[in-house]
């Protein structure tokens, strides 16, 4: 059985321009989520259009996740709007697809990859189940866009880290979402995985025209493929292309220290930037806090 986590050879479909028109997947308006006295962002508006990769990124704490969970619908604002395809997030279930912040999957489990999309399949299907043969060919498809056909009959547990990855991501696209919503999907996974997971939610994104919001604490693997850096530090937040953000100047401000972003055989190294996000209470908003 051939197993293989290299980047699938094809070239990238091209991505559409990201024009002004059309409607968001994904807008937030004055948004704020705080828990108790500790602000986590504030004034966050926000648009996410389909076929559009925005990369979340920001230390520990600063509210990535909770961002995500917003999106899904379980988690309310403190203060201001969100809609996910014109629509309170509650309602939107079955367009969005969720790669959940997972450790490896134990090594007894024994459900194999196919068990895991098709669970991905039935289980936010309104109506009637897709018929046994329709759904075997389904669940093909979806592991085979990912790479992962080979080892459809594998108990998942037996997996690797990046093909256990590839898995999720196949279940996660298992009910065609237009927005695809991914929280640390690289974890764990070495440099080269990395790439290759980030490339297949990339392909998505492109071919399919889904959005997707992206969280990470890797930032070079996703640096190609984002269209936007969101950036949460400090209570505050910084949003544009990577080039603009991801800048000593940039990062100095919201984290409110000397911060160097530093660019090493085209790979870019923060230095100096606190690992945990520092507690940000109302009415000591740091520099930084707001829109570019
Ligand atoms: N329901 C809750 N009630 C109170 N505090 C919460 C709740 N959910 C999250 N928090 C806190 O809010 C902060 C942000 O959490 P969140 O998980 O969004 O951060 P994150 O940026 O995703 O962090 P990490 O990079 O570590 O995953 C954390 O300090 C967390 O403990």
């Amino acid at each position: 059985m051939q197993r293989t986590d290299r980047p699938t050879p094809q070239p990238l479909p091209l991505r559409r321009e990201q024009g002004d028109g059309g409607s968001p997947a994904v807008r937030l308006r004055a948004a704020e989520l705080s828990y108790g006295d500790r602000v986590l962002w504030r004034d966050l508006d926000l648009d996410v259009r389909p076929g559009e990769f925005l990369a979340v990124l920001g230390p520990n704490g600063s509210g990535k996740t909770s961002l995500l969970r917003v999106l899904l619908g379980r988690q309310p604002l403190t203060s201001g709007s969100v809609s996910v395809l014109g629509r309170p997030p509650y309602r939107a279930g079955g367009l969005i697809g969720y790669i959940p912040q997972q450790k490896a999957l134990p090594p007894h489990t024994l459900l194999r990859a196919r068990d895991l999309v098709r669970l991905g399949l039935e289980g936010h299907r309104w109506g009637l189940p897709l018929a046994g043969r329709a759904a075997r060919r389904r669940v093909d498809e979806l592991l085979d866009s990912v790479g992962a056909l080979a080892y459809a009959d594998v108990p998942v547990g037996r997996l690797s880290g990046g093909e256990q990855q590839r898995v999720r991501i196949a279940q996660a696209l298992a009910t065609d979402p237009r927005i695809l919503l991914c929280d640390e999907p690289l974890l764990s996974l070495d440099l080269q995985h990395q790439h290759t997971v980030t490339d297949l939610v990339d392909r998505r994104c492109r071919a399919a025209d889904t959005a997707v919001v992206f969280v990470t604490h890797e930032i070079n693997p996703v640096l190609g493929p984002a269209n936007r850096v969101l950036y949460l530090a400090g209570g505050g937040f910084r949003i544009g292309p990577p080039e603009e953000v991801m800048t000593s100047a940039v990062l100095s401000r919201l984290y409110g220290t000397q911060v160097d972003v530093v660019r090493v055989r085209g790979r870019i190294v923060v230095v100096g930037a606190p690992d945990a996000a520092p507690a940000h209470h109302p009415g000591a908003r740091p520099n930084g806090a707001g829109p570019p």
